[in-house]
């Protein structure tokens, strides 16, 4: 963190010569750039650990995996057919068929395998190991299935030691046959370091024997909202009280943007039991975060309980909503990072994904830390507070590239942002933007 201390803003008129009395430094307002540098300078990857390939989901590689065999580990069938040498297929027809002594029958995980002479055949089904003296595989279907009728079979029959198939076409060398190390060659370097764990890069690390991977881990994310009108929902709603949105919105941010998020439902605006809740979550949290109590309020105990630890910050920031924040640190310089967002539902949300998401990502060692942010065209007009960068939620069409505002600038307004999938920035220098205008616009469904 920098800057803790020094709350003075840059604008702020400075002594003059002669003035009895220096005018009072203005709290410093922070710009979102500084604010979330201050907040990325503070944070890094966790350290890698190993987990088995399901708990990896979602997290990044910290290794190079190469591959300890073949894939596949033998040569085997892709069809379900016989194992035939080719020059026993030579000029087969319907007409003419090549009539084989079935050898054999070779289910997939058979060990021991018939050996295939001349005249014979070995029945083989999808995934077993190609018998030795085989060359090709037959499909079924390109033979009479060992039904002695000489007519095309679209099924095996019963198990048929010792009978007879009629294969009615020629069969080329290796056809139908997967060879060993055709997929993956044994040393090979299947997976880069850094690379995302999803479903089949979990399925191909299962391929190659692998039970368990190093990854960096999800961070584990405690999510706490504060607040003595709060309610969960489902709960009778008493006058004056709400239910607690908040935390569901966050939470499920935190769980789409990659971490292990808990939700810890409504503190209420009392000292010792947000002591007790911080205490309690601390152990397994790398990352809290808290919504509500960060402004200037007669009943922000948050403020009081989270300055009581040290090295958390209260500070304003030119943005329209999230204007107030709080971040640092519980426990001292090594202690868990703590990011406390205002209480208004879409300035909670906005803060999350402007501060907090970047945090998570940031934490998992993803390369794509921020939002895409493209340039839309708005045929609205808008306007915005002077000296404040301002968060607009709107839905944005990436066939024409246009982009509208959803509902108005308060922060209040969960029912369209609810509807929006995007945010529309108007810079700080900007208060007036003619229709038609080009702007900034942050993905959020990306
Ligand atoms: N005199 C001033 N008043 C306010 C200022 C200011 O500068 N001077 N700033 C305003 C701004 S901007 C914001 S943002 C809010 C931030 O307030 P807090 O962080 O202290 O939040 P609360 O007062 O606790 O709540 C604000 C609002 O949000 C509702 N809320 C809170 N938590 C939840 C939740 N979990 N789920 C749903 N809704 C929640 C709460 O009921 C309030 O309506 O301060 C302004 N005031
Ligand atoms: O900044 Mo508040 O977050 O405008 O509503």
């Amino acid at each position: 963190m920098t800057g803790s201390t020094e709350h003075t803003d840059s604008t702020a008129a400075a002594c003059c010569d002669g003035a009895a009395d220096p005018a009072p430094a203005a709290p410093r307002l922070w710009s979102v750039d500084e604010h979330l540098a201050d907040v990325l300078a503070s944070v890094g990857p966790l350290p890698a650990i190993e987990l088995p390939l399901l708990d990896a989901r979602g997290c990044r590689l910290d290794e190079d995996v190469l591959a300890g065999g073949d894939l596949p580990p033998f040569d085997n069938s892709s069809m379900d057919g016989y194992a035939v040498r080719i020059a026993d297929t030579s000029g087969a027809t319907a007409e003419y068929p090549s009539v084989l002594a079935v050898v054999g029958d070779i289910a997939a995980g058979a060990g021991e395998l018939p050996r295939v002479g001349p005249g014979q055949a070995a029945r083989i089904m999808t995934g077993a190991p190609v018998p030795p003296g085989a060359e090709a595989i037959a499909p079924v279907e390109w033979t009479d299935g060992g039904t002695g009728t000489g007519l095309a079979a679209d099924a095996m029959t019963a198990a048929v030691e010792d009978e007879e198939v009629r294969v009615l076409r020629p069969v080329a060398v290796g056809a139908h046959i997967r060879r060993r190390g055709s997929d993956v060659a044994a040393g090979s370097r299947v997976l880069e370091a850094g690379t995302p764990l999803g479903a089949t890069q979990l399925g191909l690390l299962a391929a190659i024997g692998r039970a368990t991977v190093r990854v960096r881990p999800r961070p584990r994310v405690v999510v706490l909202s504060t607040g003595s009108e709060l309610v969960q929902p489902g709960e009778p709603v008493g006058p004056g009280q709400i239910p607690d949105s908040n935390s569901f919105t966050l939470t499920a941010a935190a769980q789409e943007a990659g971490a292990i998020a808990y939700r810890v439902g409504g503190v209420p605006d009392d000292a010792a039991r947000l002591r007790a809740v911080l205490e309690d979550q601390l152990g397994r949290a790398d990352l809290i975060v808290t919504s509500g109590g960060v402004s200037v309020g007669a009943y922000d105990v948050v403020k009081e309980v989270f300055e009581s630890y040290g090295g958390v910050d209260f500070r304003r920031l030119r943005m329209q909503p999230g204007k107030p924040q709080g971040f640092g640190r519980i426990g001292g310089a090594a202690g868990v990072p703590l990011l406390a967002l205002p209480g208004n539902p879409v300035s909670a949300y906005i803060s999350f994904e402007l501060f907090v998401r970047p945090v998570i990502r940031t934490m998992l060692g993803a390369a794509d830390v921020h939002r895409p942010v493209v340039r839309a065209l708005c045929p609205a007009a808008l306007r915005s507070p002077a000296g404040r960068r301002q968060f607009l939620r709107g839905r944005y069409s990436a066939v024409d590239g246009t982009v509208e505002p959803v509902g108005g600038t308060e922060s209040h307004l969960v029912g369209a942002l609810a509807r929006a999938n995007c945010l529309i920035t108007v810079p700080e220098d900007v208060t007036e933007l003619p229709a038609g205008s080009e702007v900034d616009v942050v993905l959020l469904d990306s």
